[in-house]
């Protein structure tokens, strides 16, 4: 059974129809990326699935027991507040040392718990927040825009390891990009909304789509072989190509 269903989801707000129409469905264990331009509606989407946003029309169906992991883009707190990272993770609800050292190691963190929350990088920042999402032990990880001030290295690197966490979680990944990157080689799957899904399918597929094409052009090619070139991590137990 597909985890998440959407079915001709329509939103209204403010008097304007934001996203119309919309059907799409996320399996376990896949990695889909919506990309689209500014005010394209990809945050108002996920804030659909989230159930922070009413639907007008549509539905959403959900597996029974589905758990959802949100990463938000940025650190949902005052940084200068003196936190440390396992203290972080603690919050709101009580983990055990041992599992919190273990998201952090699975979110590339390791050996780091003791250390202020205003003191990481950026990409740590970023993997902090993930290890948090991983807390919950979700079926479905979603991410806003989670490399936003990260270099392209920093951003291929995040998602070589959402990547890692999928093979070794099994749990499925829905995350939003305002701009291509190498977020759709990191991808099995990618949608591009405009307030309607354009056209989808895999990364070179949705990047030769014309579509695609009418509102990004042919910049991705680049991006795409980056991600290639920087991709010799092997994958176990999940079968899925880039090519
Ligand atoms: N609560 C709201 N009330 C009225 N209009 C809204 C509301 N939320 C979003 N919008 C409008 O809907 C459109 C889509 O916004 P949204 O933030 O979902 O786009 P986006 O694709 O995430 O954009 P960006 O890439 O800039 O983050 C925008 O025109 C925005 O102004």
């Amino acid at each position: 059974m597909n985890l998440l269903t959407l079915s001709d989801v329509t939103v209204r707000a403010g008097g304007s129809l934001i996203l119309d129409r919309i059907s799409l469905s996320i399996d376990p264990g896949e990695i889909v990326t919506i990309v689209g331009p500014n005010g394209s509606g990809k945050t108002t989407l996920m804030r659909t699935i989230l159930g922070a946003m009413p639907v007008s029309g549509g539905t959403i169906t959900t597996r029974p027991g589905l758990t959802i992991g949100y990463v938000p883009q940025k650190l949902p707190l005052d940084g200068s507040l003196p936190l440390t990272v396992a203290r972080f993770l603690a919050l709101p609800h009580r983990h055990s040392p041992k599992k919190i050292a273990g998201a952090l190691k699975l979110a590339g963190l390791p050996d780091i718990g003791d250390r202020q929350l205003s003191a990481l990088s950026g990409g740590q920042m970023q993997r902090a927040l993930l290890a948090r999402a991983l807390l919950s032990e979700p079926d479905l990880l979603i991410l806003d825009e989670p490399t936003t001030g990260l270099d392209q290295q920093g951003e291929a690197g995040f998602y070589r390891r959402i990547e890692m966490v999928r093979d070794k979680r099994g749990c499925a990944v829905l995350m939003v990009s305002h701009d291509l990157h190498v977020v759709m080689a990191a991808s099995d799957r990618v949608i591009c909304l405009n307030g309607h899904v354009c056209c989808h399918g895999t990364p070179a597929s949705v990047a030769s789509a014309p579509e695609y094409r009418a509102l990004f052009g042919h910049g991705t090619g680049g991006a795409l072989a980056l991600y290639r070139h920087d991709h010799d991590h092997e994958h176990h137990g999940h079968s899925h190509s880039h090519d």
